[in-house]
C-alpha cells in the first residue's frame, strides 16, 4: 500500500486550535483521515553551519518530519523569493515585487535542503505531494537525487496569467522545474487558463487532452482541484453550548442589534483597507444602521518583516482609529479591530452570531473563511455571505452576494442589501451553497487529487 508522504513549508502543530492559514488547516484535516508523513520547515531559525537534522513526532496516524532553516534561509528563501516576489507576483502585485538574484539561490537552496532531507526517509512505493509556491523547484531537486516515486504539486495561491509572471527573471527556469512532478494542481479553472496560455505562448509547449500538458520533454497532468473544508467539524464547532455562550457574549450589555464579520490574516492582498472605507461608506449612506451594526475585524499578523505588510498594518490602524472616532459614541464602537489570531472554535461561534460574513479579498488563491462562514451558519436563519469576485470560492459560491473590492460603493450597498435581505432568500441562498461546500468538501479535494497522482503506482491511498 503507498504512503502518502506531504511537503509543505509550513507543518502545522496538530494539536493547536489556532492556526491562522488556510493551507495548515486543510492539510491537518486531510492527513488525519489517512495518515502518513508531513515534512517541511519546524518554524526554528538555526545557526549557520549547525547541522539541520530531522526531528519526528508522533501524532496518532500522522508522522511529522520536521527541520529548522537558518537565518539566513529564512530571508532569502521565505521572506525574500517566496514573500516578496511569488507572493506579490503570484496576486497580480507587480508593485510590491523585490527580486534580488540572493533570493533566487536562497530559493533554489532551501528545495534543495528539503529534498536531501526527506530523500532518505522515503520508500519506493510512496506518493509525494507537495504543497505550494515555496516548493515549486522541490521535485527536480527529489529527482537529481534520484526519486521515481510519483510527485505531486498543488498551488494554494493564483496562478498569474503569463504577462505578470514574465516579470519574475527566473520565470522559465520555475516553470521548468515545475514539470518534474506528475501532477499539478490549481485551485480554479482561471488559474488552469492562465498556465495553459503561459505553455502554449512561452515554453513551446501543447495542451492536450485528459488534463494532459505537454513541454520542456515532460507529460505531465496541470488540473483544477478546489480545496474545501471540513464542514462537519466546523458545522458542529458552531453549534456547542461553548459557542452558544459565545454569542450570547457576543450579543450583551451591547445597543447593536447586527453584526459584520472579516476573518483574515493581515495581508495586503485581503483589501482590508477597501472594506473599512466600505463600511464607513455604508454608515455615512444609512444612518439608520448607526448604534444598531458593528463590524468585527479579527486580522492576525503575518510576515511582520516584510515591508509591504507593515504599511498596511498602520494604514489599518489609521482607519479604523478615524472611523471609530468619527461615528463612535460612549455606548458604540461600530468597528471592532483585532490584531491577534483567534482559535477556530471561537471563530466558528462569531460566525454563526454575525448575520454577515465579508469575505471582500483583492486576490485569493481559494480563501477557506467563505467556506466556514457558510458552514457555521444555522440553516434556518442563516447570515449573508458577501464575497469578492476575485477570491477563488467565487468560482464556485455564485450564490452569495458577489463583489468588485475595488468598488466601495458596490461593498456598501452589499452591506445594505445583506442586512435587508428576506428570511426566505437567505434561506435558499443557504441551502445552494452549503450543498456545494458539502459536496467539494476537503476530502473530496484529497480523494480527487491523489486518485489522480496515484494513477500508475502500487495502490491508490485516499
Ligand atoms: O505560512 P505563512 O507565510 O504564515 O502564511 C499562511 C498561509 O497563507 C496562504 O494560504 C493559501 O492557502 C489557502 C488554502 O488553500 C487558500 O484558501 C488561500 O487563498 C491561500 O492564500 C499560503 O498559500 C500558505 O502557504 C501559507 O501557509
Ligand atoms: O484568527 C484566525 C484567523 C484565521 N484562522 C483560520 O485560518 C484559515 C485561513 O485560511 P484562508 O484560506 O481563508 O486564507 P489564508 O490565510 O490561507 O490566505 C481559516 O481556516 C481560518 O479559520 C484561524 O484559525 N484563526
Amino acid at each position: 500500500m503507498s504512503r502518502l508522504v506531504i511537503v509543505s513549508n509550513r507543518v502545522a502543530d496538530l494539536e493547536a486550535q489556532v492556526q491562522s492559514g488556510g493551507l495548515a488547516v486543510a492539510l491537518g484535516d486531510a492527513l488525519r483521515t489517512v495518515g502518513g508523513i508531513w515534512f517541511g520547515w519546524d518554524g526554528k531559525l538555526v545557526e549557520e553551519g549547525e547541522p539541520a537534522a530531522v526531528s519526528t513526532n508522533e501524532n496518532g496516524a500522522v508522522t511529522t518530519a520536521t527541520i529548522p532553516m537558518t537565518e539566513r534561509d529564512y530571508e532569502e528563501y521565505y521572506l525574500g523569493f517566496a514573500n516578496k516576489v511569488l507572493w506579490p507576483v503570484c496576486h497580480y502585485r507587480l508593485d510590491l515585487v523585490q527580486f534580488e538574484p540572493a533570493y533566487f539561490e536562497g530559493y533554489k537552496r532551501v528545495n534543495r535542503n528539503f529534498a536531501t532531507a526527506l530523500a532518505p526517509l522515503l520508500r519506493p512505493t510512496d506518493i509525494v505531494w507537495a504543497h505550494d509556491y515555496h516548493l515549486i523547484s522541490f521535485a527536480s531537486e527529489l529527482r537529481a537525487l534520484g526519486a521515481k516515486q510519483r510527485l505531486g504539486f498543488f498551488l494554494h495561491i493564483p496562478f498569474p496569467p503569463p504577462e505578470l509572471l514574465q516579470a519574475i527573471p527566473t520565470h522559465e527556469w520555475l516553470v521548468e522545474a515545475l514539470f518534474q512532478f506528475d501532477v499539478i494542481g490549481f485551485q480554479t479553472e482561471n488559474d488552469v487558463s492562465n498556465f495553459h496560455r503561459f505553455i502554449e505562448n512561452h515554453a513551446n509547449g501543447e495542451i492536450l487532452d485528459d488534463d494532459r500538458v505537454r513541454a520542456y520533454g515532460r507529460t505531465v497532468i496541470a488540473r483544477a482541484f478546489p480545496i474545501g473544508i471540513d464542514v462537519d467539524e466546523f458545522a458542529n464547532a458552531a453549534q456547542t453550548p461553548e459557542a452558544d455562550s459565545q454569542i450570547e457574549r457576543l450579543n450583551r450589555r451591547t445597543v447593536v442589534r447586527s453584526h459584520i464579520i472579516g476573518v483574515d490574516r493581515l495581508d495586503y492582498t485581503k483589501g482590508l483597507p477597501e472594506r473599512f472605507k466600505a463600511f464607513r461608506k455604508f454608515l455615512e449612506m444609512h444612518p439608520e444602521h448607526w448604534k444598531a451594526v458593528t463590524l468585527m475585524q479579527i486580522a492576525p499578523p503575518t510576515r511582520i518583516e516584510v515591508e509591504a505588510y507593515a504599511n498596511i498594518r498602520e494604514e489599518l490602524e489609521g482607519l479604523s482609529g478615524a472611523i471609530n472616532g468619527e461615528f463612535g459614541d460612549f455606548d458604540w464602537t461600530p468597528l471592532r479591530y483585532v490584531h491577534r489570531a483567534m482559535p477556530r472554535d471561537t471563530l466558528a461561534a462569531l460566525f454563526r452570531g454575525s448575520e454577515v460574513g465579508l469575505v471582500t479579498p483583492l486576490r485569493d488563491g481559494m480563501n477557506l473563511v467563505a467556506k466556514e462562514y457558510v458552514a457555521a451558519q444555522d440553516e434556518e436563519d442563516p447570515g449573508v455571505l458577501v464575497l469578492s469576485k476575485f477570491a477563488g470560492a467565487a468560482e464556485e459560491l455564485e450564490e452569495a452576494l458577489i463583489v468588485n473590492p475595488y468598488d466601495i460603493d458596490d461593498m456598501a450597498n452589499a452591506m445594505q442589501t445583506a442586512l435587508r435581505m428576506p428570511l426566505e432568500e437567505r434561506v435558499e441562498r443557504h441551502s445552494a451553497l452549503i450543498s456545494r461546500i458539502r459536496a467539494h468538501d476537503v476530502a473530496f479535494w484529497r480523494k480527487s487529487f491523489l486518485k489522480v497522482l496515484a494513477e500508475g503506482a502500487p495502490e491508490v491511498v485516499a
